[in-house]
């Protein structure tokens, strides 16, 4: 199971994050009570190895703006949020950069069809917002096969059951590792990356 972990601001939380055995970790470089800047991203750079990935998350920003913020924080994969554009896609490989794009349960069938190889995931309506919503209707989408990941409302608790419920490749989490909002909780990134590799 892959698992990213995300909305990190903190060299403790990257250092929990990495030595857990989580595959990515995420920086919210977007409007966010987690929201962090290039230059803070840049300090916490170090402390994630080569085989782990680093993703720079934006929202309301165009792709040529995400790219541009992502590329001033040292990271060479961004995760969309919003309603994107074959175009928008087309924006983020120009720039030689990888691309999670995320979608809601509402995107209609073809925009998963979409999607086609990317990895991409399968959020709340509101993004980092910790709102669950019912896993299993997922599997409606036919996603057998891709590379997705389940994001929204997962925590230590039910990330194992959630993950099975709707076939999950990966997992997502931020409100879930943390003691309140924005301010991630060790023991709870740790708890949920066993969680979910167990
Ligand atoms: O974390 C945010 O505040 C945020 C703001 C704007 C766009 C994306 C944002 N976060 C994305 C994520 O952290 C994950 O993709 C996911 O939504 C986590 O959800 P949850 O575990 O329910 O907080």
């Amino acid at each position: 199971m892959f698992v990213k972990v995300c909305g990190l601001s903190t060299p403790e939380s990257v250092r929990e994050a990495v030595d857990a055995g989580a595959d990515a970790v995420g920086f919210v470089l977007t409007a966010s009570p987690r929201e962090v800047n290039p230059d803070q991203v840049r300090v916490l750079l170090p402390l994630v190895p080569s085989s782990v990935k680093a993703v720079g998350v934006f929202r309301h920003e165009s792709a040529a703006d995400a790219v541009e913020i992502a590329r001033a924080a040292g990271l060479d994969w961004v995760q969309l949020h919003g309603h994107r554009t074959a175009e928008d896609v087309t924006t983020v490989h120009d720039a030689g950069m990888r691309l999670i794009r995320a979608v809601t349960m509402g995107a209609g069938q073809d925009e998963f069809a979409d999607l086609g190889e990317e990895v991409f995931l399968v959020d709340a309506a509101v993004p980092g917002s910790g709102e669950a919503w019912d896993y299993a209707s997922v599997q409606e989408k036919g996603l057998d096969g891709r590379k997705w990941l389940l994001a929204g409302g997962l925590e230590p608790g039910n990330v194992a059951f959630a993950a099975t419920a709707a076939g999950a490749w990966g997992v997502d989490v931020s409100s879930g590792v943390e003691a309140s909002r924005g301010v991630k909780d060790l023991a709870k990134i740790r708890a949920f990356v066993e969680a979910a590799k167990a």
